[in-house]
């Protein structure tokens, strides 16, 4: 089973779903991505902060599967915002991957606290000159940071990967992003094991389109236009959560589900004005 593709602000095509790979390490990691690729995974997500990079490559390689086949995510970490020092940690992922370039490169936080990430976005319009990126995107970004990028570069994400779930609804900034042609990513799409799949609301539209709750939740975000990026060691979830392309959610039951956000929903309150990624 493989997932439809969309065309980005940049012309390049992305898969509509894709694999998270947070904490995914290791032999046992390789085997988790490996049964992904099988189930039909094209878009792989990993970061440097990961250290999943290396397990991600290797799994391409076992695959057998032609590497234009993919479509590869990482990010930049916060401590490489400098100019120079982005360009390196870029080559540096692509030797730990071994690939010779990325589809998509994103900076993971904006840390406007230190003020350097417009330094980092041009290290990746640069590298995507040099042919290390092909498209190149932010992660995190509020409107006022995606707002001085532009305003800096004149060069617009092509994404914005942002925290969402039932109880992380983000509709301002969905708005946000759509207003600018950017598109919207979901990290822990399936609110990383918060009780969101339990909620009746849920668990009634899955009796009702006979699916699964994690397989509602994920069609919440394709019919708002999100593109999620669900974790899942697990063959069975792994395979169920790229099965979502046979039914809709109606607008009235999209609206039911962003009814269970939560002012305090976030998972472990990691604001973007504040967060500091660990060193
Ligand atoms: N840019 C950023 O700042 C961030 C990016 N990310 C990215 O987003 C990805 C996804 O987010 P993540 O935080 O991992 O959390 P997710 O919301 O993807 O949740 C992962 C959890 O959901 C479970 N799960 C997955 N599918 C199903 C299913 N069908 N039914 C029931 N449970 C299911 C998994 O268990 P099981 O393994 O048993 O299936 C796992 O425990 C990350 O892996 C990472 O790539 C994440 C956080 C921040
Ligand atoms: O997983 C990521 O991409 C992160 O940026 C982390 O912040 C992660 O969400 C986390 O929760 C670390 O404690």
């Amino acid at each position: 089973m493989k997932a439809p593709l969309l065309t980005m602000n940049d012309g390049h095509e992305i898969p509509t779903i894709g694999l998270g790979t947070y904490q995914i390490r290791g032999g046992s990691g390789l085997d988790q991505v490996l049964t992904a690729i099988q189930s039909g995974y094209r878009l792989l997500d990993t970061s440097t902060n990961y250290d999943s990079e290396g397990v991600v490559g290797e799994a391409i390689r076992r695959s057998g599967i032609p590497r234009s086949e993919f479509f590869v995510t990482t990010k930049l970490p916060g401590k490489y915002h400098h100019y120079e020092d982005a360009l390196s940690m870029i080559q540096e992922s692509l030797f730990r991957m071994g690939l010779e370039y990325f589809d998509l490169y994103l900076i993971h936080w904006p840390l406007p606290k230190r003020g350097l990430y417009v330094e980092a976005w041009e290290a990746l319009i640069r590298a995507q000159k040099l042919g290390l990126i092909r498209s190149i995107g932010v992660s995190n970004f509020e409107p006022e940071h995606l707002d001085k990028i532009i305003d800096k570069t004149g060069v617009t994400p092509a994404v914005n990967q942002i925290e969402i779930h039932p109880y992380w609804v983000q509709k301002r900034m969905l708005e946000e992003n759509k207003k600018r042609g950017i598109l919207t990513e979901a990290w822990s799409p399936m609110g990383r094991g918060n009780d969101a799949l339990q909620e009746p609301i849920i668990t009634e539209l899955a009796t009702k389109y006979k699916k699964t709750s994690g397989q509602i939740v994920l069609r919440w975000h394709i019919d708002r236009g999100i593109l999620p990026i669900p974790k899942s060691r697990d063959f069975i979830h792994q395979r169920e959560n790229l099965n979502i392309f046979d039914f809709e959610l109606t607008q009235e039951e999209i609206e039911q589900i962003n009814s269970l956000e939560k002012s305090d929903g976030r998972i472990d309150n990691q604001d973007p004005n504040e967060y500091e990624e660990f060193e």
